[in-house]
């Protein structure tokens, strides 16, 4: 108890609210009970078989549905569950206000019935992420990302003994040997190379038709980002990188976590003829700035008529940042 008490002073004591948010979150996963005390009056994002429950407004426009901890109870008991399924929910985040979020998956409970209940739509997270806005979008894959790890680490893979989690679901401990395993990510190197007039766009035989990205690639064990970039601008596209700078970086859940480092490399005008390897990329192009321009004023391309072409990443996705970045670059 006095723990708790410690925890809750040491974070409103502090004048910054993100030092006493980032306090406060960080005491949620040190201690059991704070995080057990705090869940009881929390705000949940719901979701079920890893698809998150979405809402729309009057508007037309979708929101993660707004339930607290109270809603969820009563949730499960109308759909006859027991109570204790609140407590698989996982921390996520918490409020300017020092409310902590939870994610729950109620993925064994009936959906159509969940749905009615809450006056919402659980919608999968590929559809999801780009419905929603500001920083739902990367709340909820980062939820989402949390739970599948979860549904898949139950085990030690080292003794094949069952693993427990803490209250919080930052971390699951083997029974038997008592290894800790954390969230895991791969990380990623995202590129946009440019000659000085052009920049390099390509698509892997498996993306929406039309749509061309930046290069992207796995780090390799050991590897540094800028050993991952170089090698992976020569592997796919047979060029040699001069220069780079880093940009940004992303969580991005798709097929599974990665974190992307994302970075503007420049190779010589001299030497941009590409040879690329077509068991990686589909294709591979130089764009001009016009082409690039006029392909991102074109309204997000919802199906139905053929897609533009080029056809660009949405905004949500760091590519997207590192073309607009690449134009503004240009153009000063
Ligand atoms: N957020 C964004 O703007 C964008 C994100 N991406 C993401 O970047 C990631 C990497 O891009 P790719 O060109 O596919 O990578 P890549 O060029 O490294 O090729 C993928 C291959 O690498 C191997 N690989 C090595 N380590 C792996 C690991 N940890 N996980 C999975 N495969 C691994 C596999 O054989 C896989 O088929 C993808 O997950 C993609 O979704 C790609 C473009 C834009
Ligand atoms: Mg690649």
């Amino acid at each position: 108890m006095l723990r708790v008490l410690q925890i809750v002073r040491l974070s409103s004591r502090c004048s910054s609210s993100f030092v006493s948010r980032m306090r406060f979150l960080n005491g949620l996963k040190q201690n059991d009970d704070v995080c057990s005390a705090a869940l009881q009056d929390a705000h949940m994002f719901l979701f079920h078989r890893l698809s998150p429950l979405l809402q729309r407004n009057h508007q037309g426009t979708f929101r993660t549905a707004e339930l607290r901890t109270s809603d969820v109870q009563s949730l499960l008991e109308n759909l006859g569950s027991d109570r204790t399924l609140l407590q698989e929910a996982v921390l996520i985040g918490c409020t300017e206000q020092n409310q902590a979020q939870f994610c729950l998956d109620i993925g064994g409970l009936d959906q159509t019935a969940a749905e009615e209940l809450c006056g919402g739509t659980f919608v999968d997270l590929r559809k999801s992420f780009f419905l929603l806005s500001g920083a739902e979008a990367p709340l909820v894959a980062k939820a989402q990302a949390l739970l599948r790890w979860h549904q898949t680490s139950g085990f030690c893979s080292a003794t094949g003994q069952p693993t427990h989690r803490n209250q919080a679901g930052s971390q699951r401990t083997c029974s038997s040997s008592g290894i800790i395993y954390y969230p895991k990510m791969s990380p990623v190197v995202i590129v946009l190379v440019s000659d000085g007039e052009r920049c390099l766009l390509g698509r892997q035989a498996t993306f929406p038709r039309g749509l061309y990205s930046a290069l992207a690639g796995f780090c390799d064990m050991g590897e540094t980002l800028e050993e991952t970039l170089s090698r992976e601008v020569a592997e796919e596209v047979g060029l040699e990188v001069q220069s780079f700078s880093f940009s940004s970086s992303q969580h991005w859940p798709f097929p599974q976590s990665s974190f992307m480092m994302a970075c503007h490399a420049s190779v010589s005008p001299a030497h941009s003829q590409l040879c690329v390897d077509h068991s990686e990329l589909e294709d591979a192009r130089w764009f001009s700035q016009q082409e690039v321009l006029s392909a991102l004023q074109t309204p997000p391309h919802r199906g139905g008529r053929a897609p533009p072409s080029p056809w660009l990443p949405p905004k949500h996705a760091v590519a997207h940042r590192l073309i607009t970045e690449w134009i503004q670059n240009t153009r000063s």
